[in-house]
């Protein structure tokens, strides 16, 4: 009963936050709100940023582009966003963008981000990073250049259940890592066979879609980089009414196998559209990562979205367990960083906005975890067969 409230309560404030007055910097030099421009008028600029940013102090959505001008005026009325553009280079042009959120398609990552830098901007982009390792590279490579914060929104790495998980697996509680398994697999019937998730010229695939954070988490369970990938196996995304020659290049469905140093091995699957059970009952989500280790195991069941319910379970091989729940960081002397309804997108844009101010934030992804991650992807792809995403150089 206390955890249906609790989740109630957390929904309510994370969908409907405080809206705080916008301040200056709290650094000792004061400036102005951050002003974000979006790219794209996409679903998910909302909960990924629009909401959040009603409870930042220091941050303003300040406009869209889109690439008609009515889609954009739409948008900003129905969220409040001064400023409309047709087109995304104009938002570019702005010189009041500070930041800009590249929410367009995956394949449309590089171009504009790389615009955006170039425009003096810094981004926060979508995941997964690219189309390719080597424009993820590119992008870092240009953003180091103009001394610009970028970051990959890999959203669910910034809440605290997920490093009070890793915090348990480092302390040694569970022994060396034996075998970790990710997956992250959704019902059919989200997502229309015209959703981007399903265009390969536009980079998609259940690999890019879901698995880039079932790869990017095992990375992290792992502290490691992968050393090969042992096996894959994929369902493919056929359109409707193609021919019998149609040859498909989108995975619905992924699972892989890698090796990671020191004879860890790990499994990811991912899938955009799992059958109903007996082609009529919608199948539960599964969102969840398991940690194996010599000693024991521990298992994060909703690590994507652990604000609205999560449970990290620790097993010890003939002996307790145990469950935990982290909803905030706390600092040494127990200080409460964030609040239990902060989604993991708030986590991700109070450490973005630290990070652009020159303050230490609580978790960082930098261009080795971004390219790391875009990496292996694309080996997966490779060994499944279906080849990398068309990359833009
Ligand atoms: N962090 C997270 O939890 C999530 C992240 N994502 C990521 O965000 C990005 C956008 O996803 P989502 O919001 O679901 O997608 P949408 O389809 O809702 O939005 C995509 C946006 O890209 C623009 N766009 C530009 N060119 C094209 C094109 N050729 N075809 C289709 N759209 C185009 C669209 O048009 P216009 O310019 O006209 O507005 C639209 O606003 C993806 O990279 C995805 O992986 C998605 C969902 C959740
Ligand atoms: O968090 C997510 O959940 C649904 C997905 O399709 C989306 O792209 C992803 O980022």
């Amino acid at each position: 009963m206390a955890s249906a409230i609790g989740l109630i309560q957390r929904l309510y404030k994370a969908f409907n936050p405080p809206v705080v007055p916008k301040a200056a910097s709290t650094t000792s030099a004061p400036t102005s709100p951050l002003k974000f421009g979006i790219l794209g008028a996409a679903t998910i600029g909302p909960p990924a940023l629009i909401i959040p940013a009603r409870s930042h102090p220091e941050v303003i959505v300040y406009a869209v582009a889109a690439r008609t001008l009515e889609k954009a005026q739409v948008y900003a009325k129905k969220w409040g966003i001064e400023k409309a553009y047709e087109g995304y280079q104009k938002l570019l042009d702005d010189p009041q963008v500070d930041v800009v959120y590249n929410a367009l398609p995956n394949a449309l990552h590089y171009e504009w981000t790389m615009k955006a830098l170039k425009a003096g901007k810094h981004v926060l982009n979508e995941k997964p990073s690219a189309d390719t390792a080597a424009e993820t590279r590119a992008m870092f490579d240009l953003a180091e250049e103009k001394g610009l914060v970028l970051l990959d929104a890999y959203h669910y790495r910034f809440h605290p259940a997920l490093k009070r998980a890793k915090a348990i697996i480092d302390s040694g509680e569970i022994g060396a890592i034996q075998n970790i398994t990710a997956e992250l697999m959704l019902p059919k019937g989200l997502f229309g066979d015209d959703d981007i998730r399903y265009d390969y010229e536009l980079g998609g695939g259940a690999l890019m879609d879901l698995g880039c954070y079932t790869m990017s988490c095992i990375q992290y369970m792992a502290s490691s980089d992968p050393s090969s990938v042992l096996s894959t196996s994929h369902v493919a995304f056929t359109p409707k009414g193609v021919s019998e020659n149609y040859v498909p290049k989108v995975d619905r469905r992924m699972e892989a196998t890698l090796s990671f140093p020191k004879d860890v091995t790990a499994t990811i699957r991912c899938d955009l559209a799992m059958p109903h059970t007996f082609g009529f009952i919608p199948k539960i989500p599964v969102v969840r990562v398991k940690v194996e280790g010599l000693v024991g195991n521990v298992e994060v069941f909703n690590f994507v979205s652990p604000t609205l319910y999560h449970s990290i379970t620790v097993k010890i091989k003939g002996g307790a367990s145990r469950t935990e729940k982290v909803y905030v960081n706390k600092d040494e002397e127990g200080k409460a960083k964030g609040e239990a309804w902060w989604m993991t997108y708030r986590y991700q844009l109070e450490a973005f906005v630290d990070k652009l101010r020159g303050r230490e934030p609580e978790t960082w992804l930098d261009k080795e975890d971004s390219v790391a991650t875009m990496e292996w992807i694309e080996k997966v792809y490779e060994k499944s067969g279906l080849g990398s995403r068309p990359s833009k150089i």
